[in-house]
């Protein structure tokens, strides 16, 4: 397998000398081409500031992040939109969906910005939105329709570009059970079909289980890795459980 993400001793420290937090602690991890990687850990371990360094949001104190072979840590201001254009796809807890365009039009809006030609823009949305299962919800507007629905539809936007990494913060936060469920297998089948390479930050053990393995931060530092393996994933489940007991609670489980 191929390496995607290098995240080589990054450390982050917000505040001034005489207030200083250390988000991140020398993290250093890789993340293979078609992984789905969970990263937990308690309220205020660092796992928004580690994904926000690696979606270029936030800039590190110290060490490297290289997608492929580049560095985006050494990227320019003006050089990062088109970085983010180009490589990453997000998923947040908020869906972030325009409430004046169709869920058709919310999908394909990159490419359109991009004045790619509208009928290969058609047919992708058209065929991403069916493998996520809203292909029926395609001319109805985001108030229109469910949490789970507009979920999906900001997991197809964030597809639509193919891009190498999928960066998803909390994405079944704002979910009922059912309609978490029904995303995390949209996730698990991206991830297996199309090969999309995932990133994952959850509090949930239930979202975790999902992924193919698991980082726990403690304290802005990796403290803890566990694999998925050919294991079923209620297997999986218990023991991120364990993991998480071990860091001291902070999540919802239900199984
Ligand atoms: N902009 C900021 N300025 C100062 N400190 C910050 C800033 N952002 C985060 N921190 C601090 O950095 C540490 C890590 O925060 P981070 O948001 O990454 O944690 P988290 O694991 O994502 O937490 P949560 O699960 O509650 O979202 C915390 O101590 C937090 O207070």
């Amino acid at each position: 397998m191929k390496t995607l993400l290098r995240i080589e001793d990054i450390q982050k420290y917000y505040g001034s000398r005489s207030f200083v937090t250390k988000a991140l602690h020398q993290v250093s991890f890789s993340v293979e081409e078609g992984e789905f990687l969970g990263i937990m850990g308690a309220s205020g371990s660092g796992k928004t500031t580690l994904l926000n360094c690696i979606a270029t949001i936030d800039t590190v104190t110290a060490g490297h992040i290289y997608l492929e072979e580049e560095d985006i840590t050494a990227l320019r201001e003006e050089e990062l939109a088109k970085f983010r254009q180009k490589n990453l796809g997000f998923v947040f807890q908020e869906f972030n969906l325009l409430d004046t365009l169709t869920i058709e039009e919310n999908i394909g809006l990159a490419p359109v910005i991009c004045k790619e030609d509208p009928k290969k823009i058609s047919i992708r949305v058209k065929e991403i939105a069916k493998r996520l299962g809203i292909g029926d919800i395609l001319t109805k507007f985001p108030y229109e329709v469910s949490g789970g629905q507009r979920q999906r539809c900001a997991c197809a936007r964030a597809m639509i570009n193919q891009p190498k990494l999928i960066l998803a913060d909390e994405p079944t936060g704002a979910l009922d059970s059912q309609s978490a469920r029904m995303l995390l297998e949209s996730f698990g089948a991206l991830n297996r079909e199309l090969k999309a390479t995932i990133l994952m930050v959850t509090h949930d053990v239930f979202s975790a289980s999902y992924c193919s393995r698991i980082l726990f931060l403690r304290d802005g530092e990796i403290f803890n890795e566990i694999r998925r393996g050919t294991r079923e994933r209620k297997e999986f489940f218990q023991e991120i459980l364990d993991v998480v007991t071990l860091l001291g609670g902070d999540v919802s489980n239900a199984q």
